[in-house]
């Protein structure tokens, strides 16, 4: 009798590299920021089993770096970028050398307006937590074109740093600057601030220090002030049912001024951790 050999395929799937595209279910169908964000050598950003997807603010898209943003890569993470695996807490006095008070950015885009904040102000220190690689890489050469020292970067889901790897309290000030409206009703899941977004920043920040969050997508706004204000762990520092005067100190942003030439309003939202 005639035996058909029967070959096996190889279980293993091909492994992913950075250049390689995300499946099709990962591409996104839609992003309201016109930004392409990347999918990365990084687990905590790659896609997780289908079967135990979570939904989240952003989606991974390719992201082709400059060869300065490659640059960055190789020569600056080293010493100013933070390698963090979950669930370990971060350890920050050790991460900046001091004890100054800590700002974290959460999505800082290409991470230009948290640099000038940065240099602005070295009495403090500046964490930025972003998961779309270019933007990373961008932010890592204006650390060295403006000399530096207070600011390391992340890149890393927000949501789950906040979740594993920040201690109670550890943190002065988070920041939010036009974040990802997903302005479809059927995309609302997807907005990062949202009540378990503001229990991680209670449990996150210390008493008495702030969350600043800006936007210029009025019905985000909207749901951030309500949001916010049912919070009992947060007080509206412009009192109750008013958005505060855009501070001196939040340098214009890239997508505010993208918000500014399509006529958006711009709402800021200071809460202080009560
Ligand atoms: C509309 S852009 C705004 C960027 C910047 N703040 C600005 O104003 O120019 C929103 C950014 O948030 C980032 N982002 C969204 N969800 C995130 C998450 N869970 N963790 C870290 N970054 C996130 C996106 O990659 C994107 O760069």
């Amino acid at each position: 009798m005639l035996r058909i050999p029967i070959v096996q395929r190889s279980a293993a799937p091909a492994p992913r590299t950075a250049r390689t595209q995300p499946p099709p279910r990962d591409r996104p169908r839609h992003d309201p920021s016109g930004h392409q964000s990347s999918s990365v050598e990084n687990p905590s950003v790659q896609p997780t089993d289908p079967r135990h997807r979570q939904v989240r603010s952003f989606v991974l898209r390719e992201g082709r770096l400059t060869p300065g943003q490659e640059r960055a890569f190789a020569e600056l993470w080293p010493r100013f970028g933070v390698d963090w695996q979950a669930p370990a807490p971060l350890d920050l006095g050790a991460l900046f050398g001091n004890d100054q008070p800590v700002t974290l950015e959460i999505g800082f885009g290409n991470g230009e307006s948290l640099a000038r904040m940065a240099a602005d102000d070295p009495g403090r220190n500046w964490l930025g937590v972003e998961v779309h690689r270019p933007g990373v890489g961008h932010l890592l050469l204006e650390i060295e074109r403006l000399g530096i020292d207070n600011l390391r970067v992340m890149r890393q889901d927000a949501v789950e740093l906040l979740t594993h790897g920040i201690a109670p309290g550890a943190l002065d000030r988070v920041q939010l600057f036009f974040p990802d409206p997903w302005p479809k009703k059927r995309h609302h899941k997807r907005r990062i601030l949202n009540p378990g977004m503001i229990a991680l920043l209670e449990r996150a920040i210390r008493p008495g220090g702030h969350f600043h969050a800006a936007t210029d997508w009025e019905p985000y706004a909207e749901q951030m002030l309500e949001t916010l204000e049912a919070a009992t762990g947060f007080a509206n520092t412009a009192g109750a049912g008013h958005y505060t005067p855009r501070p001196e100190s939040r340098p214009l942003t890239k997508f505010e001024q993208r918000g500014e030439r399509l006529g958006h309003v711009v709402h800021d939202l200071v809460f202080r951790r009560c």
